[in-house]
């Protein structure tokens, strides 16, 4: 058995083994002292070869490639865990940048391969140090030089301040404005079928990465999507979304105020590459018979080739109420690659909207409301996200005047989806959106804020602690 004095003892020649490992371990201890004799070493024997990558050329400009190297070292776990990084902070909130100090080195490696890179300084010159197996060489440092480019080009995506494009009709050619894209909407804040969601997200992915691929088939790198359905559904909202997945600015055209179709062709080649373009209400548009432009026009435009002459690298989104009256050579396969249909709330969609809005994920009113759900009735996503707004600060009155609105489905609130847009329909009912009615917005819209009102006093009737000032 041990003894106390023994036990001691042992406590003792374990503290000790510790500090003297920690000192080893320092960073001017031992152990990276002999590291770095070992790289000496190495490079005594040529084992490596080390490749400069200096900030400014002999003309004394820039190298982009050091900026691209300094952004790709930032990213790399091991400038995390080395003990010679600083932090800053960067631009944005909560961005952090990392820098290695002077003279250091960190490790990467890929496709197996080891590599290290220096952050050498001299003076004011400046210059990464790449250090690379003479026997990797050939087969790695291309690939891994783009793969520099591709991770730098993301994260410089993913930090873009980014913008909203807006044509104006300025007199004469229709040019853009643009203010800062400030869209909170983001595809998880959007209620949608989870595995549409991920087949959009893997697809734009997807989309980010096949520049080579669309470049071999001889097509324009784009890629359009159409997305219909009744009015308040998402539409918009999700094409902030995918802007804000794809850190694109958007072009957003407004197609009442061109004048004929070079002043469209004008507008697309004054956009530019990593943009999202859309085009909303696009059935509206063409209902209108408006004769500024031709359909021939449109077709162009979204053919994209005008763009491969400009900008590449770009979305196109068209919005619809409904596809039923559209020509059919707007949405041949080609032209319109994705089509996403945008529905009515249905019980999920209902829970996604209860959870972001007011934090509820279960609650004991919801079998009352699948329910309903499942008796046909349904709102758009907008209304009752409207309704869950204004009770926020009580999720059961929220609810309920969720499900009063549901249960006046028949009355009220399906005028006012008729009243609204074109593609009147019952939950499911796509045949029904052939009334081809088009109403100017400010009907509509005027009806729309009727029937909140009403929707609004029928609540505050049944729950008179609604709340009708909360931020409405
Ligand atoms: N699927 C959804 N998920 C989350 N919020 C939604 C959804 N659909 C609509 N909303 C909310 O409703 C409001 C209106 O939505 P949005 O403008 O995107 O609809 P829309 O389909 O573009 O309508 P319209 O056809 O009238 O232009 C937005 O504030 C949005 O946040
Ligand atoms: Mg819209």
């Amino acid at each position: 058995m041990m003894t106390t004095g023994n036990l001691f003892l042992a406590l003792i020649g374990t503290a000790v083994s510790l500090c003297l490992l920690r000192l080893l371990f320092r960073k001017t201890g031992p152990f990276h002292l002999l590291k770095g004799w070992w790289r000496s070493t190495q490079d005594w024997f040529y084992v490596y070869q080390v490749l400069k990558v200096p900030e400014f050329n002999d003309a004394v400009q820039e190298n982009p490639l050091y900026r691209r190297v300094s952004v790709y070292l930032n990213s790399l776990p091991s400038l995390e865990e080395s003990d010679f990084t600083n932090l800053f902070a960067g631009k944005k909130p909560n961005d952090i940048l990392l820098h290695l100090d002077p003279n250091q080195t960190i490790d990467d490696v890929f496709l197996g391969a080891r590599l290290s890179w220096t952050n050498d300084q001299r003076g004011d010159r400046r210059a990464f140090v790449l250090r690379i197996r003479r026997a990797d060489k050939m087969s790695i440092l291309r690939p891994y030089l783009q793969h520099i480019h591709a991770v730098s080009d993301e994260i410089d995506r993913k930090k873009r301040d980014l913008k909203l494009h807006i044509n104006v009709d300025d007199g004469g050619s229709g040019r853009w404005r643009s203010v800062p894209f400030t869209h909170p909407s983001t595809l998880d804040t959007i209620a949608m079928e989870p595995d549409l969601k991920d087949k959009v997200k893997s697809d734009l992915e997807s989309f980010l990465k096949a520049k080579q691929y669309y470049h071999r088939l001889g097509r324009v790198w784009k890629r359009s999507f159409l997305l219909y359905g009744p009015s308040g559904t998402g539409k918009s909202s999700f094409v902030a979304a995918m802007a804000n997945f794809l850190g694109y600015d958007v072009y957003d055209i407004d197609l009442s105020k061109l004048k004929d179709d070079s002043d469209l062709k004008l507008l697309l080649m004054d956009t530019t590459a990593k943009s999202v373009v859309v085009m909303e209400d696009l059935d509206r548009f063409l209902a209108s018979k408006s004769t500024a432009l031709s359909l021939s026009g449109i077709l162009n435009f979204m053919d994209g080739i005008l763009s491969s002459c400009c900008a590449e690298e770009r979305i196109m989104v068209f919005t619809m109420n409904s596809k039923e009256h559209v020509d059919a050579a707007i949405m041949r396969p080609g032209r319109v690659d994705v089509h996403i249909h945008f529905p009515l709330c249905d019980f999920s969609a209902f829970k996604n909207l209860a959870n972001s809005y007011l934090g509820v994920k279960d609650h004991k009113l919801f079998p009352q409301v699948e329910e309903i759900f499942q008796g046909g009735a349904s709102l758009s996503p907008a209304e009752i996200g409207e309704l869950m707004i204004a009770n926020r600060n009580s999720p059961s009155r929220a609810l309920k005047s969720v499900i009063t609105a549901l249960q006046t489905d028949g009355s009220a609130a399906k005028i006012g989806r008729r009243l609204s847009h074109d593609g009147v329909r019952k939950p499911g009912d796509e045949s029904a959106d052939s009334s081809g009615v088009f109403l100017k917005d400010s009907n509509a819209m005027k009806d729309l804020r009727k029937l909140y009102g009403l929707l609004r006093m029928k609540s505050t009737r049944k729950t008179p602690s609604f709340d009708g000032d909360s931020g409405q």
